[in-house]
């Protein structure tokens, strides 16, 4: 599809005459503009625009903008040259992107995949157009402004049942209308999973992409797998969750423990008639603590940890954290004073609430490597249009070898890891739960280490592609910006690369033969 524009035609000896103090009309890709009056509000000044007045802009407009700009300002096309036609495509909601590497291989047409079926089509298409429509423009907004995400948008996710979706397969999804019938729950695997995850990612906002609910998806399953001593409570919180009416957050970390969840020092103890925990502590980093109504916190009770389901209630108190991120994610310092909590309340054993917490960390790791993987794959893209559409030294960037072998390097990161991603999301597909997390938390956790080391170069080797622009939070450098600024979340969150390396080594050091030598 090509820009939408008025009918009329001019020819190219009309168009120069515009070009007076009070007429400035150019041409973009066979497009007419008439920015006579535009001139005061064009954001990189008046002058630059008369610079081109009665011309041919094509080139310079694409050395400074993206090609969504001309989407935003099109009342300033007046029609189009005569016998010309637009050769710049304008992608529409939904599309796949045309550029090489751009998406998936199983998503480019000449590739073939063993590992997806029909559904998994459908539901990526419905996926994508769902976000295109209504994700995606919110996510761009409130990267930007740091306000949380719109209830709206919490409950138009809620219907179309990608709220379900996020918490991967199950029986929360049996029954439930996904997409209209994109997929049905019962055949919902850790494919769909993964597609869910990597469309997410690309409007580009690390912020939004936690802001999003990213609390729930990794404090809503402690609920479902451990809230069976309680199932009216467990109904409550999964149906108030679900419908977006609540929301929901996993509250481990504190500024006394990290990756080291053994150190936690917020502790739960038993009033004396035994029906209630007093918890006292802190916790930090807790995404989307601000605006959560239900907090699922790791606690110590004596003998070991415990995970408590909380309300938020008197003396449980949030405050917002700044961080390189946008605040759109709702990072969160919560302080618990005595927190008055029903014992019917404990998720899992009490003292034996590490399995709990552990329990959450493979799926947890596996989709942050998706949706890491997915990121760089954007900043290829980018980084691809960019360099072909830059001129510098009176050249495309794509022209000089130094860039090509950045590019190389990028491409090959990017599908070496998606690949081994496809082939972990394989086995999981095959592997009952306590298979999973015998044979797959060690390769899940280098998985993870290797993608956030390749997004390091990644970041890396894009800004120097981009310069300037990479640096920038607006314009055409906005991917490269906001991933060169927050790929470090997906290093330390859900185990720090070093953790998770010493981990993937350890699982295997367990599974080494006596005798080898
Ligand atoms: C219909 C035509 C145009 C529109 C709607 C437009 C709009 C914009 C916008 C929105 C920006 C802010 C940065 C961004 O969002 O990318 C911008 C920046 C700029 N524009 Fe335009 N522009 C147009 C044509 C042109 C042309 C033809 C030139 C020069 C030949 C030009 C030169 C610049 C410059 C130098 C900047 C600053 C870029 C930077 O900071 O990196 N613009 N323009």
């Amino acid at each position: 599809m090509h820009l939408q524009v008025p009918d009329k035609t001019f020819t190219r000896a009309e168009v120069a005459k515009h070009k007076t103090e009070d007429s400035v009309w150019f041409i973009i890709d066979s497009v007419v503009y008439d920015v006579s009056d535009f001139l005061d509000a064009h954001p990189g000044g008046e002058a630059v625009l008369r610079q081109v007045a009665g011309t041919d802009a094509t080139v310079a407009f694409y050395n400074l903008h993206r090609h969504e700009v001309l989407q935003k300002y099109g009342d300033l096309a007046i029609g189009t040259i005569e016998g010309e036609k637009q050769s710049i495509i304008t992608p529409q909601i939904g599309d796949l992107s045309p550029v090489p590497y751009a998406e998936p291989l199983w998503l480019t047409p000449q590739f073939k995949s063993p590992y997806f079926n029909d559904s998994h089509r459908r539901l990526q298409r419905a996926m994508r157009e769902f976000n295109d429509k209504y994700v995606n423009p919110e996510a761009i907004e409130k990267e930007r402004s740091g306000e949380y995400i719109g209830q709206e948008l919490v409950e138009r996710m809620s219907a179309a049942g990608v709220l379900h979706m996020r918490m991967g397969p199950g029986k929360h999804l049996h029954g439930v209308s996904l997409l209209d019938g994109a997929v049905d729950g019962k055949e919902f695997d850790y494919f769909h999973d993964m597609i869910c995850c990597q469309e997410g990612v690309r409007p580009a906002c690390r912020g939004f992409q936690d802001g999003n609910m990213a609390g729930m998806v990794i404090g809503l399953t402690c609920v479902l797998n451990f809230g069976h001593k309680n199932p009216a409570l467990k109904k409550r919180v999964t149906d108030d969750v679900f419908s977006g009416k609540k929301k929901i957050c996993l509250a481990i970390t504190e500024a006394f423990a990290g990756s080291d969840v053994a150190g936690l020092r917020t502790t739960a103890t038993k009033t004396a008639d035994g029906k209630h925990y007093i918890v006292n502590g802190t916790k930090k980093w807790i995404t989307n603590g601000v605006f959560s109504d239900y907090f699922v916190v790791g606690v110590t009770t004596g003998k070991g940890l415990s995970v408590l389901l909380i309300e938020r209630s008197e003396g449980v108190e949030t405050k917002p954290i700044k961080t390189s991120y946008s605040p759109t994610a709702g990072t969160t310092y919560i302080t618990f004073d005595n927190v008055k909590v029903p014992v019917e309340n404990l998720l899992g054993e009490e003292d034996k609430g590490i399995y709990v917490i552990l329990s959450n960390f493979n799926h947890e790791r596996w989709i942050m490597s998706c949706a890491t993987i997915r990121y760089m794959r954007l900043v290829v893209e980018e980084s691809l249009k960019w360099a072909h559409q830059r001129i510098v030294f009176k050249k495309r960037l794509i022209d000089q070898p130094v860039i090509r072998q950045k590019l190389a390097k990028m491409i090959a990161l990017c599908e070496s890891h998606q690949s081994w991603l496809e082939t972990i999301t394989y086995q999981m597909t095959k592997m009952s739960y306590p298979e999973q997390a015998k044979h797959l938390g060690g390769p899940i956790a280098l998985l993870k280490m290797s993608a956030t080391r390749a997004a390091h170069e990644i970041a890396d080797e894009a800004v120097q592609i981009w310069g300037g622009r990479g640096l920038t939070q607006t314009g055409m450098g906005r991917v490269i910006e906001n991933f060169n600024r927050t790929y470090k979340f997906d290093s330390i969150l859900g185990g720090a690369e070093e953790v998770l390396a010493d981990l993937g080594v350890r699982q295997a050091m367990k599974f080494m033969p006596k005798a080898v030598l």
